[in-house]
């Protein structure tokens, strides 16, 4: 097999982006991250907002230029240039926003938005496939769950739930092998976010797509997500296989962030509340940029920025807690074996 077909299908390696500001000082919204999301595998992306999630994303995507720090898409960086002036392949590396309205055209039939989208990945090197482009459109449509009559509607003639199934038929005309989705279950109600849900799961699934689901809600990804990746003021905290986040969170962060998720009795899952605001990126905290809000801050995360920790398999915590630790523990069990044996 060639290095491509065995690559990652994303690796995103220290990439920094930084907004320069007229008259302030200039916001790093990404400040360094690394990431690699397997083919077919769904990885959430979470953290409150201003964290740099979309940042992130658009960095990516090629909508904003990193500073620093590559993206490497099925083994191939990817050119520095803006999204415009890509080869084509890389539009197989998609993305889908929040609000699906904004983002499709309101006063053309979806068949021909659709149809644009499946012609200009043709006009690539790719092959076009089988059938007429009426026959793909309806293909795509099918995709998402959706008639083929479809086609002939306009973007406000549908719910929420439908626009976003339309967006997602657009992201997948271009063939694509990763679809970075930044928070597209935030703006539709409880019934039509489940059903995005599973429909996002079946195609990766189905088409062994790599989804990137940016969300500053940790609740609504965490039954979909094959791995998370907590983000907290341009850094990444913490990956965890999801499966393993709710057992044994190892940040404070993601600690913090499972305890605020209530549970179907009115609980907290875990007594840790988050308190304060994310501070300014522009001027970020010494040491660990979660100390000011951490309860088991000691001497050294005020100063000293704590390293990626690897604490087991494909696992990484971010946190002078886990200093020397050879498994995942929780971040309250540590605080408190530090507390016993420090004087
Ligand atoms: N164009 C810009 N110019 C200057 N600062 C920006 C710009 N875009 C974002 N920022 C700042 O960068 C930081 C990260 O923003 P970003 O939108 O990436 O965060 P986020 O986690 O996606 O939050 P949200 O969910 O609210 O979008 C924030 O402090 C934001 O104010």
């Amino acid at each position: 097999m060639s290095a491509i077909a065995t690559a990652p299908a994303l690796e995103v390696k220290d990439v920094e982006v930084v907004y320069e500001r007229r008259d302030r000082d200039p916001v790093r919204a990404v400040a360094g991250v690394s990431l690699t999301v397997g083919r077919g595998q769904i990885v959430g992306l979470v953290g409150e907002s201003g964290c740099g999630k979309s940042t992130l994303a658009k960095a990516i995507v090629g909508l904003e230029k990193p500073r620093a720090g590559t993206i490497v898409f099925e083994g191939r960086e990817l050119s520095p240039l803006t999204r415009r002036a890509r080869p084509i392949e890389d539009t197989r590396l998609q993305m889908v926003f929040q609000n699906p309205f904004s983002s499709l055209n309101p006063r053309r039939r979806i068949g021909a938005q659709l149809a644009e989208a499946l012609q200009m990945a043709w006009s690539g090197s790719r092959a076009g496939g089988d059938g007429s482009l009426r026959e793909r459109v309806a293909a795509l449509l099918e995709l998402v769950g959706l008639p083929a009559s479809a086609s002939e509607r306009y973007a406000h003639q549908f719910s929420g739930g439908q626009r976003q199934r339309i967006a997602i038929a657009r992201a997948l005309a271009a063939d694509p092998t990763v679809i970075v989705l930044d928070e597209p279950l935030s703006s539709l109600d409880a019934s039509a976010q489940a059903q995005i849900a599973n429909l996002l799961v079946r195609l990766s699934r189905e088409l062994d797509l790599a989804l990137v689901l940016i969300s500053h809600d940790l609740a609504i990804v965490q039954h979909i997500v094959d791995e998370v990746a907590v983000m907290y003021l341009g850094k990444l905290v913490e990956q965890v296989p999801s499966g393993e986040l709710w057992q044994q969170p190892a940040h404070p962060y993601t600690e913090a962030l499972i305890g605020a998720i209530p549970r179907a009795d009115g609980e907290r899952t875990l007594p840790v509340a988050l308190a304060g605001e994310v501070p300014d990126p522009s001027a970020p905290p010494p040491g660990c940029r979660f100390h000011p809000r951490c309860p088991y801050a000691f001497d050294k995360c005020r100063v000293e920025e704590p390293a990626q920790l690897p604490i087991g398999r494909g696992r990484e915590v971010a946190c002078w807690l886990h200093e020397g630790a050879v498994e995942p523990r929780r971040p309250s069990e540590l605080a408190a074996a530090r507390a016993a044996t420090t004087p």
